[in-house]
């Protein structure tokens, strides 16, 4: 006979036989559309691009015409775009890219993007980012750090907005500072992040003799694209990552660099047969780019829809638990100041014994996350940590993203399982 509490979970896995997905910002489905534009491509755009036959041709004309939806979903030009394995290749590429920029002569001297400043003492680059950065930014950032091939100061989030403040953010900068990369939005809270501000503030600045002379501006945008509008324009970074499996796309990605080569500054990281003008080799991947173009397609036709649909629900769910569980409850991330991602609750149920991975391991159909998927899910959130959350209250946390297909009813069944686990514990 099963002991009460495996026979319970159990039994509620049977009552609620439908699984509800609650991670949308761990990772998305594909969008059947998304899914027809990859299996067309397998079939139809299998030669090599850089072939000049009938099959590369073909081949060629599916990424030309994925790199223009990818450029018109984030406000970009096609030569903007460079397609990546992701967004860890992207974020990777950049940091390392400022590295070299940092005392890089354009050997052509067709673009004034040297950075070095003449001081005697050993320079070092300098990066400023938040605290609260995906790893693929953050222990980058701490390996440059830890061998000493670059400084970097880590701008802690303030408790009171969860987000950084501007003005530390320019108090941080010094004469090597290099590069400023802070994420748009959070992947644990949701909180937006003052990109636009910063930019705004870094470009007005005046540097001296002595300073390096331009700081590049980056930010890794996988969790806000397809979320809410992004663009880069209007943002004023220099360099945007993009991730296509956070907005129903394929498991690839893009470095997007604005007017490269003329106003930014692109460095090889990987060198080869000379695919991506040369920036980015490797045979492309081309159903999948098909696939990315696909869901940037999508994206920058409905991307207010899918906004209004997800901040209702992640709305209502926030409804549904102020009414049922009252006091019981801390909605982490959610600040009178702070804009948030529409999808994103991040609640610790603060009366209940159990810590979150205790409480999805005992609603089977609940398929949500204590913090980021890459991050252990047996210790509390570092990120709400960070954020000013006590670790008691991590703890007990549970990261809940909704998607665009997530109903009121999936709401109310996946909080009817979680009070029936609360009931029996
Ligand atoms: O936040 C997530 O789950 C995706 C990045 Se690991």
């Amino acid at each position: 006979k099963l002991p009460k509490r495996v026979s319970n979970s159990a039994s509620r896995a049977k009552q609620s036989s439908k699984m509800v997905y609650l991670d949308y910002n761990a990772t998305t489905p594909l969008a059947p559309d998304v899914i027809d534009a990859i299996t067309e491509s397998l079939k139809e755009a299998w030669g090599n691009p850089s072939s000049s036959y009938t099959a590369g041709l073909k081949a060629k004309k599916v990424i030309s015409e994925a790199r223009q939806h990818v450029a018109n979903m984030v406000g970009a030009s096609e030569n903007d775009i460079f397609f990546t394995s992701g967004g860890t290749e992207s974020n990777n590429w950049v940091l390392q890219m400022a590295l070299q920029l940092f005392d890089w002569y354009d050997p052509a001297g067709e673009m004034p993007v040297s950075n070095a400043c003449k001081s005697e003492s050993r320079r070092v680059p300098h990066f400023i980012t938040s605290n609260v950065e995906h790893d693929s930014v953050k222990l980058v950032l701490d390996h440059l750090k830890k061998t000493n091939i670059a400084d970097v100061t880590y701008v802690p989030v303030s408790h009171s907005t969860g987000a950084v403040d501007v003005d530390e953010v320019m108090a941080a900068i010094t004469p090597n500072t290099v590069m400023i990369t802070v994420m748009l939005a959070n992947n644990e809270t949701g909180v937006l992040q003052p990109v636009k501000e910063i930019c705004r503030k870094v470009r007005d600045l005046k540097r001296h003799e002595g300073e390096t002379k331009r700081i590049y501006l980056h930010t890794d945008a996988a969790q806000a694209i397809g979320k809410i509008g992004v663009d880069v324009k209007d943002l004023g970074v220099d360099y945007l990552t993009i991730v296509g499996h956070k907005f129903y796309g394929p498991r690839i990605g893009a470095m997007c660099a604005v007017n490269p080569l003329k106003d930014t500054p692109v460095l090889p990281v990987l060198f080869g047969g000379g695919q991506e003008r040369n920036f980015r080799p490797g045979t492309e991947n081309t159903p999948m780019i098909a696939g990315l173009g696909k869901a940037a397609e999508l994206v920058c036709k409905n991307v207010n829809t899918y906004q209004a649909h997800m901040a209702d629900v992640r709305n209502y769910l926030e409804a549904q638990l102020e009414e049922k569980f009252g006091e019981g409850i801390c909605i982490n991330g959610k600040f009178p100041t702070s804009d948030r991602l529409p999808n994103t609750c991040n609640v610790s149920f603060i009366d209940q014994k159990l810590k979150g991975g205790e409480i999805l391991s005992k609603a089977p159909s609940v398929q949500a996350s204590v913090g980021a998927a890459c991050h252990a899910q047996d210790r509390p959130s570092h990120i709400l940590i960070s954020t000013g959350v006590p670790e008691s209250v991590a703890w007990k946390a549970l990261r809940i993203s909704v998607g665009r297909e997530t109903t009121r009813d999936d709401i109310d069944q996946a909080l009817q399982e979680l009070q029936s686990v609360f009931q029996d514990s």
